[in-house]
C-alpha cells in the first residue's frame, strides 16, 4: 500500500507543530523520519493516524481517504506502535497481542487468530513471557510486545513510533531485521520516527528529515545524512563516515556552544 500525506499542518492550541508537510511513501520500503527532539516527528506519526486532527491537509492509502475512515476500517489498514508509557496494562503478553486481531475479528476468536498470535509472539522471542502481565515487563520487552501487537493486526502499513529505544543493540537488530523483512517479503509500507541516525541509515530506503515542523530534506539516506543538513537541523557538528556496512553519523561537537 502507498501511503502520502500532503499538507499536514498542525497546532497544539496557538503553538504551530506541524506546517504543511507533504511526502510520499511507497510500498513495501521503510521511511524513516528523523529529527531534533521537538521537531514534531511524533506529532506527524499521531496526525496520520488520527490520533490527533490535523487542522489542514490529507493523507491518502491507495486513493483512499484515511482520515475520513471509521477506527475499524483504518484498523485493517494501519498498525500504529506508539512510544511506551508508564500507563498500567491489566492484560498479559497473549491477552495485548490478541487485541491487535481485533479489527478481523468476528463474534469470537478464530484458531487463525489464535495461531497468528502465537506466531508473532514467538517470531519475537516473547513466547516465555506470554503469560505475564505486560506492567510486569521491562521496557524493552513492553515495546516488542507493542510491536507484535501491531504485527498481528497484519496491516499493509505499519507506523512505528521510535521501536527501538528500550532495546538494547541485538533487540535493535533483530527488530529492525524484521521490519525490512516485513517490507519486503509481505511488501507492508514502514513509517517510523527513530532517533538512531545510524540505525536510520542502515534500515531505511528513505529518510525525512524534520526540522521545526517542516521537512527540511528527504530522500536516500545518503542524501539526507550530511554534515551540512545535520549542522542546519540538529545543530551538532558531525562526521560521516562511509563504510561497506552502512553510514556512520558521529557526534563531533554541539554548534554555538548548544
Ligand atoms: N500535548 C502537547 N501539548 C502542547 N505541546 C506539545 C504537546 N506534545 C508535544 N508538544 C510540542 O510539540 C512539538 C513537537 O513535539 P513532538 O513530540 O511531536 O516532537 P518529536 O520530534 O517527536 O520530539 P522527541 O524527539 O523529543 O520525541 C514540541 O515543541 C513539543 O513541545
Amino acid at each position: 500500500m502507498k501511503l502520502s500525506a500532503e499538507g499536514i499542518t498542525f497546532s497544539y492550541g496557538s503553538r504551530s507543530v506541524l506546517d504543511d508537510v507533504t511526502f510520499q511513501v511507497p510500498e513495501g520500503q521503510v521511511t524513516s523520519i528523523i529529527g531534533p527532539n521537538g521537531s514534531g516527528k511524533t506529532t506527524l506519526i499521531k496526525c496520520i493516524n488520527k490520533v490527533l486532527p490535523p487542522k489542514k491537509g490529507s493523507v491518502m492509502v491507495d486513493g483512499q481517504e484515511l482520515l475520513k475512515m471509521n477506527r475499524k476500517n483504518m484498523a485493517k489498514i494501519l498498525g500504529y506502535v506508539p512510544q511506551i508509557t508508564k500507563e498500567a496494562f491489566p492484560l498479559t503478553v497473549f491477552e495485548t497481542v490478541l487485541m491487535g486481531r481485533k479489527p478481523h475479528m468476528g463474534w469470537k476468536v478464530s484458531s487463525k487468530d489464535l495461531n497468528t498470535v502465537s506466531q508473532v509472539i514467538s517470531q519475537l522471542g516473547l513466547t516465555s513471557l506470554s503469560e505475564r502481565y505486560l506492567d510486569e515487563l521491562s521496557g524493552g520487552q513492553k515495546q516488542k510486545v507493542l510491536l507484535a501487537r501491531a504485527l498481528a493486526q497484519e496491516p499493509g502499513i505499519f507506523l512505528l513510533d521510535e521501536p527501538t529505544s528500550d532495546l538494547d543493540i541485538k533487540n535493535q537488530l533483530e527488530v529492525l531485521q524484521l521490519v525490512n523483512k516485513i517490507a519486503k517479503e509481505n511488501t507492508s509500507t514502514i513509517v517510523m520516527a527513530i532517533h538512531d541516525l545510524h540505525m536510520a541509515a542502515r534500515f531505511s530506503d528513505k529518510v525525512i528529515l524534520l526540522k521545526e515542523g517542516e521537512i527540511y530534506a528527504t530522500g536516500t539516506p545518503t542524501e539526507v545524512l550530511t554534515e551540512e543538513n545535520l549542522a542546519v537541523t540538529y545543530e551538532v557538528k558531525t562526521s560521516i563516515i562511509n563504510t561497506n556496512s552502512g553510514i556512520y553519523v558521529l557526534p563531533v561537537e554541539p554548534i554555538n556552544g548548544g
